[in-house]
């Protein structure tokens, strides 16, 4: 689904990522590892199309991508309420001014209960805890069932049954074919994945 070739970006002189190469499989679950700084966001860019950098990024013609970000790179005040947030992830499938279909409508409500947020649903973002919100981006990149996911650390700070929601949808999403690149320090998602690709301050050191 994705091929990366000698990948590298430097941010302000700092080598971020040097020379990486890999391939990552449609259906399974990729964790991304490494200690902090080692690179894992910046691929995760690289991936999406939103990093510059050398080398080559090829993915699958034609697949979308879904990209959950650490909820502090969104900001807090949106006003918009978590059905309208996961509504969002609907919007690469309509035309301009389209109304959501009922199959858009079942796949918000269906990501909306894999995270658990019913109870939440009409509520504004900003009154919502950190972990709440994260559990909204999170059911955002569901709804887009893209042939890609990308997540950057979804379950930091997410107390233990938001991140069992979270393996479990991400592996439901991998069932249903979707490369899914889970960028993590956690050891347990770590040793579940199907792959495990590790870096060491900018270097792939297993894969
Ligand atoms: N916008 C930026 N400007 C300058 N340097 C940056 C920028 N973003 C990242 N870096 C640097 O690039 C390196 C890789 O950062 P990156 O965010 O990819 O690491 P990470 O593995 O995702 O870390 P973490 O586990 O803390 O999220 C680090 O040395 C970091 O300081």
């Amino acid at each position: 689904m994705i091929e990366l070739q000698n990948i590298s970006v430097e941010h302000g002189g700092i080598r971020a990522l040097n020379s990486v190469s890999v391939s990552i499989a449609a259906g399974e679950i990729t964790a991304l590892a490494g200690q902090n700084g080692s690179g894992k966001s910046t691929l995760l860019g690289v991936i999406a199309g939103t990093q510059e950098h050398r080398g080559i990024a090829e993915r699958r013609a034609g697949a979308r991508i879904a990209f959950v970000v650490q909820r502090s790179a969104v900001p807090h005040s949106l006003p918009l309420t978590v059905h309208e947030v996961v509504s969002m992830g609907r919007w690469a499938h309509r035309a301009p001014w389209r109304p959501l279909t009922r199959t858009d409508r079942e796949i918000v409500a269906d990501s909306v209960a894999a995270l658990g947020l019913q109870a939440l649903e009409r509520r504004p973002l900003h009154e919502l805890s950190g972990g709440q919100r994260q559990r909204a981006l999170v059911a955002q990149g569901l709804a887009q069932r893209a042939e890609i996911l990308l997540l950057d650390e979804p379950a930091a700070a997410l107390d233990d049954e938001a991140r069992g929601l979270i393996d479990l949808a991400i592996a439901r999403e991998a069932r249903r074919g979707a490369a899914v690149v889970h960028a993590t320090h956690d050891a347990a998602v770590i040793v579940a994945a199907d792959r495990v690709i590790r870096l060491d301050a900018g270097r792939l050191v297993a894969s």
